[in-house]
């Protein structure tokens, strides 16, 4: 068990501070939470008692474990786990009944201000001042839950859909480098650390899972308008099959580019021969610079 008042935790604890720790069984809490998941609310519950050991573990070393964030408790298997590591856990559960559940079952967590359950969608409710997110994350908002942790600038250990993880993951030149790798590797080192079977779940989802680790950096190029820089790589992204020249002017209504043909002028042909996959992140945050001088943003 961790001790709740020392300081600040750190992952390289996170084995011994759970080492000998009886854990709440996961099919237990679904008995006595009596649900089984309903997959049309992006329920589907880890009951793999392995997979949830090793969740925590994945934190990268030195992590802050003083205030885990979990989205999507459901009926708090991978919570019980998280307060082992952490000094205090924050769960935010959109299903109402569910929060009901865990402030019952967690009564004392609760009760000693360890553990804070909030009854709400995590994409509206104001986020915690958490030290690291780790989560089995409802797969039908994953991106935009994704995209509103990693701009916080701390470590996540996070459930994906496989296919998801990793498009995340990729690296410039593979089938899958797109548009989510250069927006998560723009905040983030971005690792797929466990795939994840159908059956580790209840009820078992369509696809295949993976966890993935998010590692905050900076990046190794400068944007001045990160605004504008994501909106860029979102619009060549749609336009994949195409070469940069093309990719810019047909997506100035997507990128916010006033004057797209002015910056097809200002770029080399080398880049603009290219396709929007064979641009590593630094050459988009190039692109985007030279586009915002020459052509735009346009103001809204
Ligand atoms: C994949 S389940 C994971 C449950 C649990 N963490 C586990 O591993 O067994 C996702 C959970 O997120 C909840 N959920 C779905 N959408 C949500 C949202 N927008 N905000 C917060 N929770 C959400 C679901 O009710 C469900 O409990």
């Amino acid at each position: 068990m961790t001790d709740a008042d020392g300081a600040a935790g750190g992952a390289a604890n996170t084995a011994d501070a759970a080492e000998d720790r009886e854990y709440r069984d996961p099919d237990a809490l679904l008995r006595r939470a009596g649900v089984r998941g309903n997959p049309d609310r992006d329920q589907h519950f880890l009951v793999d008692d392995r997979v949830l050991d090793r969740i925590p573990t994945y934190l990268p070393d030195e992590t802050d474990t003083s205030h885990l964030l979990e989205i999507g408790p459901g009926t708090g298997a991978l919570t019980d786990r998280l307060l082992a590591v952490a000094d205090r856990v924050t769960a935010i559960e959109r299903d109402p009944d569910l929060a009901d559940f865990l402030r019952e079952e967690f009564a004392d967590e609760i009760e000693s201000g360890r553990l804070t359950v909030i009854a709400g969608d995590a994409l509206d409710v104001e986020l915690p001042d958490f030290t690291a997110c780790v989560s089995n994350l409802p797969y039908g908002v994953s991106s935009p839950i994704t995209f509103r942790l990693l701009p916080e600038g701390k470590p996540t250990v996070l459930m994906f859909q496989k296919e998801f993880a990793e498009r995340m993951a990729a690296s410039v030149g593979d089938d899958d480098y797109g548009r989510l790798s250069v927006s998560a590797g723009h905040y983030a080192d971005v690792e797929v650390v466990e795939p994840v079977p159908k059956g580790a779940f209840a009820p078992p989802p369509d696809v295949e899972s993976a966890v993935v680790r998010t590692t905050p950096r900076d990046p190794d190029y400068t944007v001045d308008d990160e605004q504008f820089f994501l909106d860029f790589v979102k619009a060549l992204f749609t336009q994949r099959r195409k070469n940069v020249r093309n990719a810019i002017r047909n997506t100035a209504h997507i990128s916010g580019l006033a004057e797209p043909e002015a910056v097809v002028e200002a770029l080399p042909e080398e880049t603009l021969r290219k396709r929007p996959g064979k641009l590593a992140p630094s050459a988009f945050a190039e692109i985007a610079g030279i586009a915002a001088e020459h052509g735009g943003p346009t103001d809204g």
